[in-house]
């Protein structure tokens, strides 16, 4: 067992503000994780200043911090990152603003389902899978929408090639932009690219709430939602609200992936979302030479979990060049042809006959 939240939010509550309470009495510390490395535990940490000139101020005690939480034993790395309470500062409208009480449903009423793309970790090809799956339900004939929920790394824009601003002419109603045959919106598209977002989760509440009420959305089959990675705030809230009538899962055969991919399946069943299956990716790489497959993150081991927790198993896409150049290129591999072109078409057919679409 590696190091508690309890012995890490206890040190931090020795370190004193000149107003004579701590870090923690003062409810500063937000988004604390600790992963187990093979060297000890990672410890992550934003420490939220009420605004920019005091965050400014504060940075011997983020220092003093990190210093502290490494000084415990069993602690390998420490990052703490200091942000002011503000939100950034939007184009034309206040995104990220606290959420207005609401008891409108989420799911706007324009919108026929909604299918949610999520992972365990980061990095496993959700967005890749998200942007391609679009594109391949909107040349099934299906009308498709693009939500990038992934506010701590958008890569929508980028994915489809969109990176103009959103407008918002009157400051209430965001256009959405139409790449491919979809239309999208993503956060990145209201932000400042290089810029990290760190905010907490009432902030993130109000900017999923602009993002699904506010855009214009029109008329669609169905609305793919690109979820950042985990089980954060954005998905309990999108679960909870019952706006999601379908997850997929994705996930790369390595063990680490896995374990962390349960744990979003078993979120998801916990709030009752209906679970629509595992997508494996990076499945194989088969050497553009010699024909030869390598199982470069393992074999089997996503089929075995779909087996094992009763989830079909969608896909099994492989390490694919292509792929990766066309998702750089904002030109998802979805829109042309070929067998990766084919398998997202066969992936897209198989929830519109299974009526998930
Ligand atoms: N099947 C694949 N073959 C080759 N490269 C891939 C494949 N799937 C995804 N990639 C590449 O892997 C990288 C990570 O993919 P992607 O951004 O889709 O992952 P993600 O799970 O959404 O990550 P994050 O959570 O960080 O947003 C990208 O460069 C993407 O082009």
């Amino acid at each position: 067992m590696g190091i508690s939240r309890e012995i890490i939010l206890q040190r931090l509550s020795e370190l004193t503000l000149p107003a004579g309470n701590n870090l923690i009495s003062a409810d500063m510390v937000r988004a604390l994780t600790v992963e187990d490395s093979p060297a000890g535990a990672v410890v992550r940490f934003v420490i939220e200043a009420p605004n920019a000139d005091e965050a400014r101020q504060m940075e011997p005690l983020r220092a003093a911090s990190e210093r502290a939480v490494k000084a415990l034993d069993g602690v390998a790395t420490v990052q703490a990152a200091l942000t002011a309470h503000e939100a950034p500062k939007a184009p034309s409208l206040k995104v990220g603003g606290h959420p207005k009480p609401q008891t409108a449903p989420l799911k706007p009423q324009s919108i026929k389902k909604i299918i949610a793309v999520g992972s365990g970790k980061g990095g496993v090809g959700k967005s890749t899978v998200s942007s391609n799956l679009a594109v391949a339900l909107a040349r099934a004939g299906k009308k498709v929408g693009l939500l990038d929920a992934d506010i701590y790394g958008p890569s929508q824009p980028r994915m489809m090639g969109t990176t103009k601003r959103a407008a918002s002419p009157d400051g209430k109603i965001i256009e959405p932009l139409v790449a491919h045959g979809v239309t999208m919106m993503s956060i990145g598209l209201m932000l400042d690219e290089a810029k990290a977002v760190v905010w907490r989760g009432p902030m993130l509440m109000g900017a999923l709430q602009q993002m699904m009420g506010q855009v214009n959305w029109g008329e669609l089959d169905v609305l793919v939602i690109d979820l950042p990675p985990g089980t954060g705030d954005i998905q309990l809230t999108l679960g909870q609200r019952g706006a999601v009538d379908g997850a997929i899962v994705v996930s790369t055969p390595q063990d680490v992936a896995l374990l962390d991919a349960r744990k979003a399946l078993d979120m998801f069943m916990t709030m009752k979302t209906p679970i629509l299956g595992l997508i494996e990716n990076m499945s194989v790489f088969v050497c553009p030479s010699c024909g030869h497959e390598a199982h470069i993150f393992g074999h089997g081991g996503v089929a075995a979990e779909a087996t094992a927790l009763g989830v079909p198993l969608l896909a099994s896409l492989p390490i694919d060049l292509e792929t990766r150049l066309a998702g750089d290129a904002g030109t998802p591999i979805a829109v042309g042809q070929g067998a990766m072109a084919d398998a997202y078409a066969a992936l897209a057919q198989h929830l519109i006959e299974s009526g998930a679409v």
